[in-house]
């Protein structure tokens, strides 16, 4: 691949991403609340392991969130009437945003719990 291409493959990327979180509410919303438990990890000192399985959580419901977008974007391209497959292939990618979202809190609750505990 030309170097060229590639740096521009990056830029789309990542105006992607600004588009995402300047648009939707629900990103600015996990950005929210990974800030939250980042600094809740910095204040418990958790593990190497307690991180990588935050970080991996948090870029997994942001990737999802995304996705999300791109197929409600994409949907909305294909039609402007009010179609049955249209709602069903959004209600099925938020779905996918909402199971993880509730999978991310247990994990929350699974990490910070302990160290909750102990502060008291
Ligand atoms: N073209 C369509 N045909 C049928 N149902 C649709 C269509 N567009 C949206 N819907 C349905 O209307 C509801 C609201 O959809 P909308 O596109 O406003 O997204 P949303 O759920 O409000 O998400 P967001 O807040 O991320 O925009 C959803 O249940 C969706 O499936």
């Amino acid at each position: 691949m030309k170097k060229g291409k590639l740096i521009n493959s990056f830029q789309y990327a990542f105006f992607g991403l600004w588009m995402c979180v300047r648009d939707e509410r629900n990103m600015r919303i996990h950005i929210g609340a990974a800030v939250v438990v980042c600094g809740m990890g910095l204040c418990y000192d958790i593990s190497r392991q307690e991180w990588s399985v935050l970080l991996l959580t948090i870029g997994a419901v942001m990737s999802l969130e995304a996705v999300n977008t791109a197929v409600e974007k994409v949907v909305d391209l294909t039609t402007t009437e009010h179609h049955p497959l249209a709602k069903y292939a959004k209600d099925v990618a938020a779905g996918a945003v909402l199971l993880f979202a509730f999978i991310a809190v247990v994990i929350g609750i699974l990490i910070f719990s302990p160290y909750v505990q102990q502060s008291f």
